[in-house]
């Protein structure tokens, strides 16, 4: 996601001012434009998160919840705005998220394509209109490099079936005789492969008939240019916490 939002960011005439990785990268030290093949942009890729938010007005993160746990730290510190698109947080980054939002302007999203932020609307309007009579289960499917599970994405579509119809809870697996199915379960299952981008499919199943809700990622640009697009809604906004609904408008 790095690349693909540097080579983008270069073209869309954003000024990139730091770029980060691990310790253990082996790019470190190396042009950022140049790795992420939109030629020689003159900043080093480093290990250092004040190092390269100098002058930052926005930072965007796709990383690891470790590393934007300490991108949040520095980031309030410099008064800098956080885009981040970093899944399946631990309960102390979620909190740090808010803590940070008290004082800066931070944008967490789990899928910073607009295509997911109008799914997730339209789950949660088919779960309020067609009512108890349906069963939710989310099927997700990424390519085999991806580390998390299920998505930050599924995970998002839950919650928003969660919010429109209270007392559902989560199933992430489903072997032996486990009975018949609850009328509280959503099941969220996580299939990994190849070189799929990301396809979220919301299957609601009802008597006689079902509908699947489906979202297909057919390139990585798309998560770059909503994170772009994002760090661009952020920009001279006061504190507080937003999401890509807030970008959509
Ligand atoms: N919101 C959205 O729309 C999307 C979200 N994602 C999420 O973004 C995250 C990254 O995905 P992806 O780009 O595919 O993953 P990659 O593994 O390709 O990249 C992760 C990046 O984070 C860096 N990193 C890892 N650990 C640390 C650390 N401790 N300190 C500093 N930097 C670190 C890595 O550095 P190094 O190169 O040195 O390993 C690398 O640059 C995931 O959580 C994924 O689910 C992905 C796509 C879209
Ligand atoms: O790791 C990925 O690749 C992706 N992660 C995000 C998620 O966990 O939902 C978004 C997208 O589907 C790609």
């Amino acid at each position: 996601m790095g690349q693909s939002i540097v080579r983008l960011a270069a073209q869309e005439g954003f000024s990139i001012v730091g770029a980060l990785a691990s310790p253990q990268s082996p790019h470190l030290g190396r042009d950022v434009g140049e790795v992420a093949g939109a030629g020689i942009l003159g900043v080093a890729i480093g290990d250092d998160v004040a190092s390269a938010l100098l002058g930052a007005d926005v930072v965007i993160d796709f990383s690891r919840p470790e590393a934007l746990s300490r991108v949040l730290t520095v980031a309030r510190r410099k008064n800098v705005a956080v885009v981040s698109g970093t899944t399946r947080l631990d309960a102390d980054t979620e909190k740090k998220l808010d803590e940070a939002s008290a004082t800066i302007p931070v944008l967490w999203a789990p899928n910073t394509s607009l295509g997911v932020q109008v799914l997730a609307e339209i789950v949660a309007e088919a779960v309020r209109r067609l009512g108890l009579g349906f069963d939710v289960e989310i099927v997700e499917t990424h390519h085999k490099a991806k580390v998390d599970s299920p998505s930050g994405t599924a995970t998002r579509l839950a919650d928003a079936a969660r919010d429109a119809r209270k007392g559902l809870r989560t199933v992430t697996g489903r072997e032996g005789n486990v009975g018949p199915r609850a009328a509280d379960e959503i099941g969220v299952f996580a299939v990994r492969g190849g070189d799929v981008i990301g396809d979220h499919t919301v299957h609601l199943l009802g008597p006689g008939e079902r509908l699947e809700l489906t979202h297909r990622a057919t390139n990585r640009d798309l998560f770059a240019r909503g994170a772009l697009r994002a760090a661009r809604y952020l920009f001279g906004k006061p504190a507080g916490r937003y999401s890509m609904a807030d970008v959509l408008g």
